[in-house]
């Protein structure tokens, strides 16, 4: 199950994730919002946040204008990993590396046809389970 999120300024692009996700045949999950007129993307951060730090939700998508408010804001919350991704080597590797549990976009910055690519990379790419990565995540984690 992915939670997704997203404010006023990621209304647009999230509309073209959910149609990717259901062609895919993914489960998801949305918090809101649910159209153009003007919020405050902490809300949304937040609920998703914890719908993936909870287990309730495997993985997160955020979209905000930048991507930048809404992943500060979901890195807030213990467990939390989220990792903002302009390109499809960041989301691979922050899948990687990082073990990132949740992906968050600009839509304001990044366009569809490359969101969508980089939503792909993000859900189909495991964690290593390198020893390296455990250790500086469980660092991250302290
Ligand atoms: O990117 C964002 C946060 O990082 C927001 O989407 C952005 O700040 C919203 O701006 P406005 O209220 O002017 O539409």
């Amino acid at each position: 199950m992915i939670a997704l999120g997203c404010d006023h300024g990621g209304y647009g692009l999230m509309q073209d994730v959910i149609k990717h996700l259901e062609e895919r045949g993914m489960e998801y999950k949305n918090y809101g919002c649910y159209s153009e007129e003007s919020v405050d993307y902490p809300v949304y951060a937040k609920k998703v946040a914890h719908a993936v730090a909870d287990g309730e939700c495997e993985r997160g998508i955020l979209i905000c204008g930048t991507g930048i408010g809404i992943s500060i804001t979901a890195n807030k919350v213990p467990g939390i990993r989220a990792a903002l991704c302009g390109d499809c080597f960041s989301a691979q590797a922050t899948r990687e590396h990082n073990d990132a549990n949740i992906l968050a976009m600009g839509a304001r910055v990044t366009g569809p046809g490359l969101a969508l690519k980089i939503v792909d990379t993000f859900l189909d790419t495991p964690f290593s389970n390198d020893e390296r990565h455990i250790r500086r995540i469980k660092m991250i984690e302290e």
